[in-house]
């Protein structure tokens, strides 16, 4: 039994599925420290106990998130050490645990889903969005940066494709996300968990330790691919970015207009 008290997450068991919901839907699930470390914390609990079998990952409200708590990260002091020292544990480290739980996991996916946010769904080994779900990665337009943290669009869309969608940080809604794959499965907002929960208790019937192994097999198969390598590698490039002169302009304009700039490019074609 996970006895934790969170208060930016819900963590609900139902039966062998847990359900981990972003639960800050004033901020639109906007992820700040708190809550990727209650995540974590949630997820390293339901990794660890045997009558787990399936994890969702979702968001309380009309969003699943808005990325990076904003307001919060211009908080923090512009130092490229401390910085780094933050992305590296908690964007990169808590991806990689979530790309590595010995689990399956599923992100439940409604409204948006955007940068730091989608990075996290993009760690989970399913995505099943609402049809009024739409995913969007700006931040080369908005913040100077090189996308997120933790590159995985040409893994799930294919490299041409990423490229378009990155270099536009267009809007991508469910329909058009499940003809490239990068969702599996679209259902209307109404029934969307009730769908996602039935998906994951029949993902929950398997025999634990093959399902285990079937996801080490699968996600090896992409480590040698280099997908490893290549978020590292990223993530350096991204933490790059951080030092520039382009940077340090948008950041000077604050958290409205990094909103702002989101929602115009998000509106683009
Ligand atoms: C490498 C970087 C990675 C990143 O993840 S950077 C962050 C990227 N994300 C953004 O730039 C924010 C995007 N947010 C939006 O586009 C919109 O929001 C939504 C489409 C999600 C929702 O729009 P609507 O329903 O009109 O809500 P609203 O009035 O924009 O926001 C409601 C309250 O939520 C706060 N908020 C929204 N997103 C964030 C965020 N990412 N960080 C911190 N706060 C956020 C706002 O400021 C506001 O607050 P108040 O009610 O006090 O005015």
């Amino acid at each position: 039994m996970n006895t934790a008290v969170y208060s930016d997450i819900t963590c609900e068991v139902l039966g062998p599925v847990v359900r981990i919901s972003h639960n800050r839907p004033d901020r639109r699930n906007a992820e700040g420290s708190k809550l990727l470390d209650e995540l974590d914390h949630a997820l390293s609990w339901a990794g660890a106990e045997d009558s787990v079998r399936v994890v969702i990952v979702g968001g309380v409200g009309d969003h699943f998130s808005a990325g990076h708590d904003v307001k919060e990260a211009t908080g923090r002091p512009d130092v490229v050490e401390l910085r780094y020292a933050y992305e590296e544990k908690r964007y990169l480290g808590y991806c990689l645990r979530l790309w590595d739980f010995p689990k399956p996991t599923i992100a439940q996916v409604q409204g948006a889903c955007i940068s730091g946010g989608f990075m996290v769904a993009n760690m989970c080994d399913l995505v099943v969005a609402a049809d009024d779900a739409f995913f969007c990665d700006p931040v080369c337009g908005t913040l100077a940066a090189a996308a997120t943290e933790v590159l995985v669009h040409p893994w799930v869309l294919g490299l041409r494709a990423a490229k378009d969608f990155l270099y536009t940080g267009r809007k991508m809604y469910a329909d058009e996300a499940l003809r490239m794959g990068m969702v599996n499965r679209v259902y209307a907002r109404a029934e969307l968990e009730r769908e996602t929960l039935a998906l994951a208790v029949d993902i929950a019937k398997a025999p634990p330790f093959a399902m285990k192994m079937l996801k080490r097999s699968l996600n090896r198969t992409a480590d040698m691919q280099g997908f490893r390598n290549a978020i590292q590698a990223h993530f350096d490039t991204h933490e790059l970015c951080h030092t520039t002169q382009e940077y340090k302009d948008v950041r000077a304009l604050g958290l409205g207009a990094t909103i702002a700039r989101t929602k115009e490019m998000a509106a683009s074609s």
